[in-house]
Order: C-alpha cells, then sequence, then structure tokens
C-alpha cells in the first residue's frame, strides 16, 4: 500500500514480531459479547504465524489509568483470542521486565503470546520513551494492526514505531483502504450518528465533523451533555455537565457551517441502570429527578430515521442508548435495521465503526447489511474530520 510498509515487505521469518493489536472487546460478566475486534486481527497473527514469526501481542483493555487492575487483565480475553485463533495463546502477566523477556523467549517459532495491558503502565498514554524502548527491547519487528487505537500517540501505538522496523498489519491496511473507498468522496447528503459514552474523549472532534457532514444525530450519553448545555434537567443521567462550553460552542460551528444538530425530544427514562428496570417514555423537558435517560424515545426513532433516509451516506460510531440492557436497546436496533434496509435498497452508504457500535449492530443482526463495518469508532471519526492519525503517521514510508 502506498506510504507504508505492509507485511508484503517484512521479513519476519525466525523474527520476534510485536504486534500491537486492539483487543478493547466488549465484556460483560467476564465473557467477551463481541469478538468481532479479534476476528479482525486474526488473519495478521496467522499470516505472521505461517510465516515462522514469534508473535507477540500488545494491547491496551479499558482505562486503567497506569496501575495494575485486575479488572482490566488481558487474562480475561486471552481464552476467547485462543478460540478465534484456533491455537494456544500464552500469557505474561506484564508487558515489560522479566516476565515478558522469560515469556518471549520461551515462545516457539509460530507461537503466539499475549502480554498484559500496556496501559498498567503509565509510560504508555504518555509515550514515554523509556517505556517504549522497554517494550521495543522484546522485539525486532513491529507491526501494528490496531486502526482502532491509532488516534492515541502512546508508546505501543507510536512510540515503537520509531524503534523498531515498523509495518501495517492487514487489518489495518483494509481499514484504510475500506474507509477511503467509501468514504474519500462521500455523497451528500451526509448524515453522521455519534451517541455512546466517551462523551470526554469524542466530544472535540464533533467541532470539526459538523464542517463534514450535513447533519449530525446526537444521541447516548453524548445528547445529554447537549440537552444539558441546552438547560434541559436530564436529571441522574450520564452527563458530562464541565463540557457544557464546548457543546455549546459546537452548536454554534454547526450552524455557521449549515450542519444541523439533531437532538432528542424524547427520552426512555429508568432510575437504576439494569436490565428491565421499570421505565417511561417522557418528553426531554420532563425527565425526572432522580431519573436517567437510558435510551432515546420512539418519537426521536422516527426524526432520526427520516435524517438516514434523507441522507446518501451515513456514517455512524455510538449506540443511542445502553443497548447492552434491555429494553433500553430499542432505538439502536430500530435505526440500525432502518439503515440497513436503506443500504440494501442501494440508497444509502453506510459505514460504522467503534467497539460497542459493532457489537450493537450484531445485536441488531445487521452488521452484515451495513457497506462497511470498521472495528474503530474514536479513530474512524479523527479520519472523517481529515485529522492525521499518530499510529498511521509513524507507519509512514
Ligand atoms: N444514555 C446512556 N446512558 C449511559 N450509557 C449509555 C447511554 N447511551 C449509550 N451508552 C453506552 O455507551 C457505550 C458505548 O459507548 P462508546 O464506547 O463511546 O462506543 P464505541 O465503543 O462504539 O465507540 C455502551 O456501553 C452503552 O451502554
Ligand atoms: O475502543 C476503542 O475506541 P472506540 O470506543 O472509539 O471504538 C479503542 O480501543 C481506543 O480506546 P480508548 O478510547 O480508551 O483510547
Amino acid at each position: 500500500m502506498a506510504g507504508f510498509h505492509t507485511l508484503d515487505d517484512a521479513d519476519v521469518s525466525g523474527k520476534r514480531v510485536l504486534v500491537r493489536v486492539d483487543l478493547n472487546v466488549p465484556m460483560q460478566d467476564g465473557h467477551v459479547t463481541d469478538t468481532t475486534r479479534i476476528e479482525r486481527v486474526a488473519p495478521t497473527i496467522t499470516e505472521l504465524s505461517d510465516k515462522g514469526a514469534k508473535v507477540v501481542l500488545l494491547a491496551h483493555f479499558g482505562r486503567p489509568k497506569g496501575e495494575p487492575n485486575a479488572e482490566f487483565s488481558l487474562a480475561q480475553i486471552a481464552r476467547a483470542t485462543e478460540e478465534v485463533l484456533g491455537k494456544p495463546v500464552a500469557f505474561a502477566a506484564d508487558c515489560i521486565g522479566p516476565e515478558a523477556e522469560k515469556a518471549v523467549a520461551d515462545l516457539e517459532i509460530g507461537g503466539v503470546l499475549l502480554l498484559e495491558n500496556t496501559r498498567f503502565h503509565k509510560g504508555e498514554e504518555k509515550n514515554d520513551a523509556e517505556f517504549a524502548r522497554a517494550l521495543a527491547a522484546n522485539g525486532d519487528v513491529y507491526v501494528n494492526d490496531a486502526f482502532s487505537a491509532a488516534h492515541r500517540a502512546h508508546a505501543s501505538t507510536e512510540g515503537l514505531a520509531r524503534l523498531l522496523p515498523a509495518y501495517a498489519g492487514r487489518t489495518m491496511q483494509a481499514e484504510l483502504e475500506a474507509l477511503e473507498k467509501g468514504l474519500g468522496k462521500p455523497v451528500k447528503p451526509v448524515v453522521a450518528i455519534v451517541g455512546g459514552a466517551k462523551v470526554s474523549t469524542k466530544i472535540d472532534l464533533l467541532m470539526n465533523l459538523v464542517k463534514k457532514v450535513d447533519a449530525l444525530v446526537i444521541g447516548g450519553g453524548m445528547a445529554n451533555t447537549f440537552l444539558a448545555a441546552r438547560g434541559t434537567d436530564v436529571g441522574k443521567s450520564l452527563c458530562e455537565h464541565d463540557l457544557a462550553a464546548t457543546a455549546k460552542q459546537i452548536m454554534i460551528e454547526a450552524a455557521t457551517a449549515g450542519c444541523a444538530i439533531v437532538l432528542p425530544t424524547d427520552a426512555v427514562v429508568a432510575k437504576e441502570f439494569k436490565a428491565n428496570a421499570a421505565n417511561e417514555v417522557v418528553d426531554v423537558n420532563a425527565v425526572p429527578a432522580d431519573g436517567m435517560i437510558l435510551d432515546v424515545g420512539p418519537k426521536t426513532v422516527e426524526a432520526i430515521n427520516g435524517w438516514i433516509a434523507k441522507a446518501q451516506t451515513l456514517v455512524w460510531n455510538g449506540p443511542l442508548g445502553a443497548f447492552e440492557i434491555a429494553p433500553f436497546d430499542a432505538a439502536t436496533v430500530a435505526a440500525a435495521q432502518f439503515a440497513a434496509e436503506e443500504t440494501k435498497a442501494g440508497k444509502l452508504v453506510s459505514v460504522a465503526g467503534g467497539g460497542d457500535t459493532v457489537a450493537a449492530l450484531n445485536h441488531a443482526g445487521v452488521a452484515d447489511d451495513f457497506t462497511y463495518i470498521s472495528t474503530a469508532g474514536g479513530a474512524f471519526l479523527e479520519w472523517m474530520e481529515g485529522k492525521d492519525l499518530p499510529g498511521v503517521t509513524a507507519l509512514s514510508k
């Protein structure tokens, strides 16, 4: 692929290959509930293994803030990785130091080893040079197959590429090619749906996104922050009140750019965040003080589907509600099924991405009907904004 070294250029036989993958997969009760991200990196791992490499997987899981924490251990993901690969995956309880060194030394040609969460060390997110060198000590070659983490300039996604011969993995390569093909010159009107829970890490990119799309539909936890910024009382909903000024600025930028902002007009509220919690549909201006918005309501779904019907291109990251717990999956499922119908009818190019978004589309039974499903959420939106992704830039020839 132009601009990058790929596995076609790499001599990996007998080498220790550090492969950055994204195993930040949805989990419930200790079980992986959606294996899409693992399936998407499997071809790279298998190819390297078949070519006689010693494959050492580096990944993060969750946001443990630089401290070891059993809740965020990748040991929980090792079994699911083995099942997807159909071969054993060894595990080391640290990604640097003697434990990692010994596990890498014990690895046979063609073997696969998963190292513990890189984010158990503060140096990872700081892209600390010493930490990057400690990671590099266990490899001869670096392969980045984590497109969905490529918007992070971390040691394992960026720093390492500067220390070892660096190559794009097959999924990294395929994601960039597919996004360019599907969205390089998107046909207007372009509608974006942004929802989910990662409000603080995604809100800034909406500032540029509103200049690229004709309408921005905001759902999920993200919508609550915008509703609150507008003066609506969202009760106990997930909401980042300190981002009100940013949300207001985005609404101003959108108006200037001629981008419609579509916010929920009704919502499904409950007092507990659990499956089948007692719930009611209310106007967004009538959320009870002790209530939580866990989904957008039926009127909002109708409006969203109206925007999808008008669109030629749809980009979607972030579920409209807490789709993991019934019945708060209803809006996400309804909009996903409508977008899938429009796509199958040849009326829409639909591109969706994000760990939980893909899980939600699988849950709705329509992931195969979208034009393209990216493993990436934030990275995909930043790519859409036209930003350079540090993990991709670092692979440039
Ligand atoms: N109204 C809401 N309140 C609380 N959580 C929500 C709400 N809407 C969506 N979510 C949560 O957002 C999460 C997904 O967000 P995010 O990580 O940003 O998406 P992705 O992984 O697709 O990029 C899901 O776990 C979902 O339960
Ligand atoms: O799940 C991820 O991104 P996504 O939620 O945007 O899809 C990536 O693994 C990046 O995780 P991060 O947002 O904690 O850096």
